[in-house]
């Protein structure tokens, strides 16, 4: 096995820990793009998603909407008057860049965009609750509780959708797929410096979970329908149905 290039230029203690304040907030679109392999084919994805979900008279959740990528998508898609949208995150520079433009746009959906933890917010009647990329920042310890949530807020036939950076189940294979999304941002622009760097500035903030993990909380919770619809190396796409 060849010498890992990422262990070279950073040492985890030096880096300063990533964050989610107004200088990633400004580079936020083209960052998430070249550094998550699938981001914009998600994005569509959960567009059309909700087309077949999105019932009338619900609500849709963007939870850890960010600028409200897929909340925009939706809307540009589904756009019914007789449902809302509400986006949350707990960042107060992405939340209010992300007021700004979802009201720049006049669609029949309203949308509220709300700056608040996803651990704490009260969830109902939802046809839809998106988690695009957004759990693995939680502490695992509250992860089954919020899926659990999400259950008890979704509509029968509601769905939840998942995408999540994972770790592969066998650690070979695991270091593979790593080096071949690091090969992806390289590809994308970025340096190896600056590669490893964001490596050490995610250590013990994105925490990725294996698929096995993610499909034993689904059942925790109740759901009985589950698997996923989308893969780009170690980045992954889950739709759970109530
Ligand atoms: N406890 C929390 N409560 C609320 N928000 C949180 C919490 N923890 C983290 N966040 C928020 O979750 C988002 C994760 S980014 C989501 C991308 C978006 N979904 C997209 O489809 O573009 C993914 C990424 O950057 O890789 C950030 O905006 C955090 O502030
Ligand atoms: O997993 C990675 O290496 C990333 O860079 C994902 C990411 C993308 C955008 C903000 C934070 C993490």
């Amino acid at each position: 096995m060849t010498e890992r290039k990422d262990t070279i230029f950073a040492e985890p203690q030096d880096i300063k820990k990533f964050e989610f304040d107004q200088k990633v907030v400004e580079v936020f679109p083209d960052m998430i793009k070249r550094s998550v392999p699938g981001y914009t084919t998600i994005i569509q994805g959960i567009a059309e998603i909700a087309q077949r979900f999105v019932q009338p008279n619900s609500t849709i959740y963007d939870l850890g909407c960010s600028l409200g990528a897929a909340s925009l998508a939706i809307r540009q898609t589904v756009d019914r008057s007789d449902c809302r949208i509400i986006a949350v995150d707990n960042s107060p520079a992405m939340i209010e860049r992300c007021q700004m433009i979802q009201s720049s746009y006049n669609f029949a959906m309203p949308i509220e965009v709300m700056e608040a933890d996803i651990n704490e917010l009260e969830m109902s009647s939802a046809s839809m609750v998106i988690l695009n990329f957004t759990l693995q920042f939680l502490p695992r310890g509250h992860r089954q509780q919020l899926v659990n949530r999400i259950y008890d807020a979704l509509l029968p036939g509601g769905c939840l959708v998942l995408s999540e950076k994972i770790t592969l189940q066998h650690k070979d294979l695991d270091e593979h797929i790593i080096d071949l999304h690091h090969d992806f941002k390289k590809q994308n622009g970025y340096s190896d410096m600056e590669i490893a760097q964001k490596r050490a500035a995610l250590e013990n903030v994105l925490l990725p979970d294996t698929r096995e993990k993610h499909y034993q909380r689904f059942a925790n919770a109740g759901f009985n329908q589950f698997d996923s619809w989308f893969q780009h190396y170690n980045f992954a796409s889950f739709i759970a149905v109530k």
